[in-house]
């Protein structure tokens, strides 16, 4: 259960399609956990993501279970399957409602890759997300600082969005997939538990 955490503490949230969770959600958590001084991170799989084409390749509770295989090592990891239990897109503005009326004393830190930064202005209701939860972008890719800074003070001119360049990994749940299809190891792509659950189900093939 979430929660274990003095009331007031900081907490982040790193919500994903997680399809599926792989070494490079875990390390950028890890790095804003310690970079902020986060008590927790929770990770929110979608139940329904709002904005990928297809459906997920994988059903949320088996998605899910791949997230807790993950997070099963780390005393501050958490998965937490609200967006699960909720019908309809899984809009992160309705997510950060709810956890802030659940634990009113927490602070919340959304945390999201500079890919989906860029996309942010498509999201539901986004303009109310920085006033819900402070918003921590990680670097991606091609990550520009400058870019970063421009984009947010256009979109979010009374609100500091935090920026923090992570270790580089250039690993993404779209090639794990594409790997498994084509036969390939994705083993140390993804925790050791992952990748056995992913072989013994005989997941994405
Ligand atoms: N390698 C990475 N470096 C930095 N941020 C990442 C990385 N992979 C994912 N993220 C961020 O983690 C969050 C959840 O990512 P998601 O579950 O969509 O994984 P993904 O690898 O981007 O998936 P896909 O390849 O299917 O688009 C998003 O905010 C995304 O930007
Ligand atoms: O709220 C929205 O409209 C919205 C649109 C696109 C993405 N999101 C959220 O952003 C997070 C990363 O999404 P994705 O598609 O890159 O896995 C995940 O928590 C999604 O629910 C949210």
């Amino acid at each position: 259960m979430p929660g274990n955490s003095p009331a007031s503490s900081k907490i982040g949230l790193l919500g994903g399609t997680f399809d599926p969770i792989h070494l490079a959600h875990l390390r950028l958590a890890e790095e804003v956990r310690e970079a902020l001084g986060l008590a927790e991170v929770w990770f929110i799989p979608a139940g329904v993501p709002p904005h990928k084409r297809a459906e997920p390749h994988l059903p949320f509770e088996e998605r899910l279970r791949l997230v807790e295989l993950a997070l099963q090592d780390h005393p501050a990891f958490r998965a937490l399957d609200i967006e699960g239990r909720r019908p309809g897109p899984s809009y992160t503005v309705d997510t950060l409602l709810e956890l802030r009326s659940r634990y009113p004393e927490r602070r919340f830190y959304f945390i999201l890759g500079w890919d989906a930064f860029l996309e942010i202005e498509s999201w539901h209701e986004y303009r109310r997300l920085p006033e819900l939860a402070h918003l921590v972008v990680v670097s991606r890719g091609d990550f520009s600082s400058a870019e970063a800074r421009k984009q947010a003070q256009r979109l979010f001119p009374n609100h500091r969005v935090h920026f923090l360049r992570v270790t580089r990994l250039d690993i993404s749940s779209t090639e794990i997939r594409r790997r498994r299809r084509a036969g390939l190891s994705i083993r140390y792509l993804v925790p050791e538990a992952v990748f056995r659950r992913i072989e013994e189900a005989g997941l994405y093939l």
